[in-house]
C-alpha cells in the first residue's frame, strides 16, 4: 500500500455533500484516530474559521444526533478555511503555501462537475497535482465524450494511480455484500440465470425532492445523478460472471465485462417523469425538461441473462425512501399447489435492501392453515443492523481508502465509460417529461413497464 496522505483539501466545503456526508466522515475518522492531519476547506464563499466550525458541528449533529466534544475538538484543531475564486491562480498559490508541509495532500472535488477541470488545471498550475491524490465526484462528465475529456484533463495533471473516481455505492457494505452473497453461497448460483429468474428489479426511491440542490439537479437529472452510476454498478454486481480469482482486479474485470454485454437503453422502453411543482423551485428553468424520475428496461446479451429483463426505476418524491433489488424467480413448472383464491402461487422473491436499514429477505411458499392445501408466501428476513451490528458509512470508508491510496472501492475508467455508453440513448430526450403527483411511483406509463413492480419493503 502507498503511504497515507498527510492533508485533506475539500473543494466545495460550503456545499450539500460536505454537510451531509463528508463532515460526518471526517469526524468518524478522527474518532478512530485515522485523521490527525490538516483539513483545509475551500470555497468561493467568504466563510471565516468560526463559520466553518459551526457548519461542521451542525452536520455531525444532524447525522448522528449528538456530538462528542473531545472528538469534535480534535477535528476542529485540524480544520482551516481558504476562500477564493477557482479561476484565479492566486487561490492555488495560497493553497500551496498552506500545504507547504504536506507531502501527499488529498484533494476532494465536492463541487459541481462543471468546475472539475478548472480546479484540476489550477492545482497543476500551482505544482500541487504532482504530489497529490484527487477524488472526483460523480457524475463523471455529462456523457461519453465529456467523460473522455475529463479523463484527459485529470491524466494530464495526476498520475493515474492518484485519481479516485467516486461512486459511493461501492462504499456501501450492503452493495459490497452482493459480491459475497453471489460467490460465497452455493445455494443460489445454480439458479442465477435465465432458466430460473423471471426478472430483476432495481428501485432507488427517494421520498424527498431536490432539497435545496435544484440548481445543480436541473442540469443533471435522475439519469446522470444515479442511474448511470449507482444503479448500473448494482446491475454489474448482480449480473457478473464469477471472477477468475479472488483478487480485486479479477472482480473489476468481470464487472466491466458484464456492463460491456448490456444493450444500450432504448427510449421505447424508457419512461421519464417530473414531479408536479418541480419547475417552481428556485434554480429550475421555467420550461425544464429535466427528469426527476426514470424507469427503464435493460437487457444483457449473455447466455446467462438471455431473455431476462432488468427493470430499473429511480425518482425523487416517491412514496418512500428505499434502495432495493428484487429478484423474481420463475414459478414452478407444474402448478400442483394453488395460491390464494385458486390462483397460481406467488413467485419466490429475493430482496436485497441496500439503503439505510439494509438486509436480505426471501419469500417462500408455505401451507396456508386450513382444510385445503394451498400456498401462502412468508418472508425469511435478515436485518443487517440487528444481526451484524454497526457498520461504517460509505463515505467514511471511501475517504479512508483514498487517504491510503487504495482503489478497490472506486470506479474504474472503463466502468464509467460502459455506463455512459448504456445510458447515452436516453440522455436529453426531446420528448416532454411526463408529470407525476408528488408521493407517487411516477407517471402511470411507468407502472406497466415491468408488468408488475414489487414495491420496496423499507420506508425510512
Ligand atoms: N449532495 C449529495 O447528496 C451528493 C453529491 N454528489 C456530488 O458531489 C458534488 C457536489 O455536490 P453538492 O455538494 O450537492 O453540490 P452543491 O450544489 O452544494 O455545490 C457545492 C459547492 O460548490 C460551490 N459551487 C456551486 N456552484 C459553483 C460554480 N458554478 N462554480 C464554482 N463553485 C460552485 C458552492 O460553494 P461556494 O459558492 O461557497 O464556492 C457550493 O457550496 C457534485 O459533483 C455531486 O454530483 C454525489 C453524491 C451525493
Ligand atoms: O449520488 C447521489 O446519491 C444520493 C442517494 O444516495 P444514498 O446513499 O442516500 O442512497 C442522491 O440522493 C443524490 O441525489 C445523488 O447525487
Amino acid at each position: 500500500m502507498d503511504l497515507r496522505s498527510d492533508a485533506v483539501v475539500l473543494f466545495g466545503v460550503t456545499g450539500d455533500l460536505v454537510a451531509k456526508k463528508l463532515f460526518p466522515a471526517l469526524y468518524e475518522l478522527t474518532r478512530r484516530g485515522r485523521l490527525d492531519m490538516p483539513v483545509i476547506g475551500v470555497a468561493r464563499s467568504r466563510w471565516d474559521h468560526q463559520q466553518l466550525l459551526t457548519a461542521a458541528r451542525k452536520s455531525v449533529l444532524e447525522a448522528q444526533g449528538r456530538v462528542d466534544d473531545e472528538v469534535f475538538d480534535a477535528l476542529a484543531r485540524n480544520l482551516t478555511m481558504l476562500s477564493g475564486d477557482y479561476a484565479d491562480p492566486d487561490t492555488y498559490q495560497r493553497l500551496a503555501e498552506a500545504l507547504s508541509a504536506a507531502e501527499r495532500p488529498l484533494f476532494y472535488l465536492a463541487i459541481p462537475p462543471a468546475v472539475f477541470t478548472p480546479v484540476v488545471d489550477g492545482l497543476a498550475g500551482a505544482g500541487l497535482a504532482a504530489r497529490g491524490r484527487v477524488v472526483v465526484e460523480k457524475p463523471f462528465g455529462r456523457d461519453l465524450a465529456t467523460s473522455h475529456e475529463l479523463n484527459k484533463a485529470l491524466r494530464a495533471a495526476f498520475d493515474p494511480e492518484r485519481i479516485f473516481r467516486i461512486d459511493h455505492y461501492l462504499g456501501k457494505e450492503a452493495v459490497e455484500g452482493l459480491r459475497v452473497f453471489r460467490f460465497a453461497n452455493r445455494l443460489f448460483e445454480p439458479l442465477w440465470n435465465a432458466e430460473h429468474i423471471a426478472n430483476i428489479q432495481v428501485t432507488l426511491a427517494e421520498g424527498f425532492g431536490t432539497e435545496g440542490r435544484a440548481g445543480f439537479y436541473d442540469r443533471v437529472g435522475a439519469t446522470r445523478d444515479v442511474l448511470q452510476n449507482h444503479m448500473l454498478q448494482v446491475v454489474a454486481l448482480l449480473a457478473m460472471e464469477s471472477p477468475a480469482d479472488a483478487g480485486d482486479d479479477a472482480y473489476r474485470a468481470e464487472e466491466i465485462r458484464a456492463l460491456g454485454q448490456v444493450e444500450p437503453l432504448s427510449p421505447a422502453t424508457t419512461v421519464r417523469g417530473q414531479y408536479a411543482g418541480y419547475r417552481d423551485e428556485t434554480g429550475v428553468a421555467a420550461d425544464s425538461n429535466t427528469e426527476t424520475f426514470i424507469a427503464t428496461e435493460l437487457r444483457i446479451n449473455s447466455p446467462r441473462w438471455a431473455g431476462v429483463p432488468f427493470y430499473l426505476r429511480t425518482g425523487k418524491l416517491m412514496p418512500s425512501t428505499a434502495t432495493e433489488v428484487v429478484v423474481e424467480f420463475k414459478t414452478p413448472e407444474r402448478n400442483l399447489v394453488p395460491g390464494a383464491d385458486a390462483a397460481a402461487p406467488e413467485p419466490n422473491l429475493l430482496r436485497f435492501r441496500l439503503g439505510r436499514h439494509d438486509g436480505i429477505s426471501l419469500s417462500v411458499q408455505v401451507k396456508q392453515p386450513g382444510a385445503e392445501v394451498t400456498a401462502v408466501p412468508v418472508e425469511l428476513p435478515v436485518d443487517f443492523d440487528a444481526t451484524l451490528g454497526h457498520r461504517r458509512e460509505a463515505y467514511e470508508r471511501l475517504l479512508d481508502d483514498a487517504l491510503d491510496g487504495r482503489h478497490l472501492r472506486f470506479a474504474r475508467e472503463e466502468t464509467i465509460e460502459q455506463e455512459w455508453r448504456i445510458v447515452e440513448p436516453v440522455l436529453d430526450l426531446p420528448e416532454p417529461v411526463l408529470s407525476y403527483p408528488r408521493g407517487s411511483w411516477g407517471p402511470a406509463e411507468a407502472q406497466t413497464l415491468a408488468g408488475r413492480w414489487h414495491a420496496p419493503t423499507t420506508a425510512h
